[in-house]
């Protein structure tokens, strides 16, 4: 059963991600739609973060922003959603507070926690609890009219699993790595349950449009090299692995996967080898030497200046642009032009438009 939309007039993200030769690199920032933007908090009225992602109307109006306001400039439009979707199609709490960002009112404490018990034992019917991300998905893809692609998401397990024990967001990480170092075994159930829903997660978002799915490991960056060869890469492998198989028995085609583990500079070399097409990267990752340690392999980067580059001057922007150019764009190909993390709030929408145009004026003769 696949829906049918109208042709794609700009599929530059779709041939780059798959490693081809393409004429620019296409550009998109993480966090497009979102707090900087005056049109965000207009359309977003008093309502709340969630009620917004679960109102199709309202998320797929926010998720054309962006595109809308850097018309011709911008190559993708990512689903106005959240990570923390998932965690509440397992059945935990999960609020947004302003100017704060999300909270548990009840993590998951430890083992013994009947919550545990509950949570991993739970037949999640992710079509139906997350019916409202498809919804937006699909009606997304109509207002879009073919103009770019539409990336669909989800949070990687450690990722979640982190904001499940913690309750929200942390420093210290205190209750992960209580987790993860006194309850491994049990530890590794949760991320093996996670891991299975955000496959089907992902696999309903193609069904329902979205053409190329991203995976956010936001902190992989907290775990040493031997605590993510043990907690986060088995999992994120184990999604690019069962993705693929999951839409052949749905009976629909492969997209492009694209795998970001946030902080983990040193998993950089097995991240190309974890089955994703793009590994994006944060800023912390001089862009020639990435380039050196992936070698011959097809695989596409996506990244990676700072964010905090756009509080900055034009000239500023500039000079991570060329960095950045200069670093990634190579014969062509195996890069995709994005920030290394997201858009942050109290950033000037001009500033964006410059980082944009600095990247199509830099390597369109190259
Ligand atoms: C860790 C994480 C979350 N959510 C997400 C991640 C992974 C990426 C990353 O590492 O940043 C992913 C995410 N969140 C949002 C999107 C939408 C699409 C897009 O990129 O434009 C995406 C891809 C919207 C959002 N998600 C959220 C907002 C802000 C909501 C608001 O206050 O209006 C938006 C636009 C809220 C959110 N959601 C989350 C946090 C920590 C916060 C709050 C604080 C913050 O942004 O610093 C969890």
């Amino acid at each position: 059963m696949e829906l049918t939309f109208e042709p794609l007039k700009n599929d530059l993200l779709l041939r780059a991600a798959w490693g081809q030769v393409v004429e620019r690199p296409p550009m998109w920032v993480m966090r497009q739609a979102g707090r900087y933007l005056p049109e965000y908090h207009e359309a977003k009225g008093n309502r709340d973060f969630f009620e917004c992602c679960r109102d199709p109307e309202v998320a797929s109006t926010i998720t054309l922003q962006p595109v809308e306001r850097y018309a011709g400039l911008i190559d993708a439009a990512i689903i106005f959603s959240d990570i923390l979707v998932i965690p509440q199609a397992m059945g935990m709490v999960v609020e947004m507070v302003d100017k704060k960002g999300p909270h548990f009112p009840a993590p998951l404490k430890n083992p013994q926690d009947p919550q545990y018990g509950q949570v991993l034992d739970r037949d999640v019917d992710v079509g139906k609890e997350l019916d409202y991300v498809y919804k937006a998905i699909t009606l997304t893809r109509k207002k879009l009219a073919g103009q770019v692609p539409l990336i669909g998401f989800c949070g990687a397990p450690w990722t979640l699993f982190c904001y499940m024990v913690e309750g929200g967001g942390t420093k210290l990480f205190s209750q992960s790595k209580t987790w993860i170092y006194r309850h491994p075994e049990e530890s590794k159930k949760l991320l093996h349950k996670i891991a299975d829903i955000c496959v089907e997660h992902l696999a309903l978002q193609v069904r329902a449009g979205a053409q190329l799915v991203m995976v956010f490991e936001s902190w992989a960056g907290e775990l040493g090299p031997s605590a993510f060869k043990e907690f986060s890469e088995p999992y994120l492998r184990h999604i690019a692995q069962k993705l693929p198989e999951k839409l052949k028995s749905m009976g629909l085609e492969r997209v492009p996967m694209t795998v970001f583990p946030k902080g983990a500079w040193y998993a950089l070399d097995s991240a190309c080898d974890m089955g994703y097409n793009v590994v994006g990267m944060d800023w912390l990752r001089d862009p020639a030497e990435a380039v050196k340690i992936r070698g011959s392999r097809n695989i596409v980067f996506q990244g990676n200046a700072d964010p905090g580059v756009l509080y900055g001057t034009k000239e500023a922007i500039t000079k991570a642009v060329e960095e950045m150019v200069r670093g990634f764009w190579v014969g062509n190909k195996g890069w995709i032009a994005n920030l290394g993390h997201g858009i942050t709030p109290g950033v000037d929408p001009d500033n964006l438009k410059h980082f944009f145009e600095e990247v199509h004026r830099l390597t369109k003769s190259s």
